[in-house]
């Protein structure tokens, strides 16, 4: 599986405030550069605490993009994929429309009822991991459904877990001109954070996006 993430981040390396809420960081161009980078993926995997904080649809705006990938035989958009340990996702949730297939990756400890309910509004339910996803094995599944490029939009608490288990092959970070600040505001790595064997990038460009700058790195 090729893994890239793609985040916007303040310039005090916040991807939101302390309420969670979703902050416009990036600009137009940035924002239609992300909707490149979805377009090239076979998927665009998200947190639970990103659909509860943001809602996000995760399909493609520009149409132009839509229709290239129809005319090389792939679906109109992405698949959207949720990591959600136990079925928290809202039965409402923007990503449960019918405009694309939409997995819910949960643990094994996830209510049943939950996940039926989930089933029931579309998604396609992956179990992987005990009490919490395991994305070495959610992974294998979705590349046995033909996800062979995932891009990772969020949030902090996902990015890291993908860091630790040293499944992540490209980073593009957005860093705004902007100040958001907050001890609890989520950042682009949460989690436990690391002590030691720091994962280190190799950074390959930088270049002026908007009135940001965009960070292009490799593992
Ligand atoms: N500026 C940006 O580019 C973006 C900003 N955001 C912001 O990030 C915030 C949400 O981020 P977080 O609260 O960190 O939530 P998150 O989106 O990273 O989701 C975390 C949840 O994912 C679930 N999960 C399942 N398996 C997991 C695993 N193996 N490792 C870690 N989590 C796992 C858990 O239930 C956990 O609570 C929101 O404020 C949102 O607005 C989100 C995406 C992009
Ligand atoms: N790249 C980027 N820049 C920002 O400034 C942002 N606030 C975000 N947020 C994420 O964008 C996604 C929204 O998806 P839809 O437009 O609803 O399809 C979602 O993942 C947000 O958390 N991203």
């Amino acid at each position: 599986m090729h893994v890239h993430v793609n985040a916007a981040t303040s310039a005090d390396g916040k991807l939101s405030s302390r309420r969670r809420e979703q902050v416009r960081i990036s600009g137009v161009d940035d924002f239609a550069r992300v909707d490149e980078i979805r377009a090239a993926s076979d998927a665009v995997l998200v947190g639970v605490g990103t659909v509860l904080a943001d809602d996000p649809h995760l399909t493609l705006d520009d149409s132009s993009l839509v229709s290239a990938r129809e005319s090389r035989g792939e679906e109109p958009h992405p698949a959207r994929v949720v990591a959600d340990s136990r079925a928290r996702t809202p039965t409402d949730a923007r990503i449960l429309d019918d405009v694309a297939t939409t997995y819910v990756l949960v643990s094994e400890d996830a209510p049943e009822d939950r996940c039926t309910a989930l089933e029931d509004a579309g998604a396609v339910v992956v179990v992987a991991g005990e009490g919490r996803v395991s994305f070495p094995e959610a992974f294998g599944v979705l590349e046995s459904r033909g996800v062979e490029r995932v891009m990772v939009e969020g949030g902090g608490e996902v990015i890291f877990s993908l860091f630790d288990d040293a499944l992540v092959d490209e980073l593009t970070l957005y860093v705004g001109s902007m100040i958001i600040g907050g001890r609890d505001a989520p950042t682009l790595a949460d989690g436990d954070g690391f002590v030691e064997d720091f994962p280190r990038l190799s950074l390959q460009s930088v270049e002026r996006v908007d009135d940001g700058v965009l960070l292009w790195y490799r593992f």
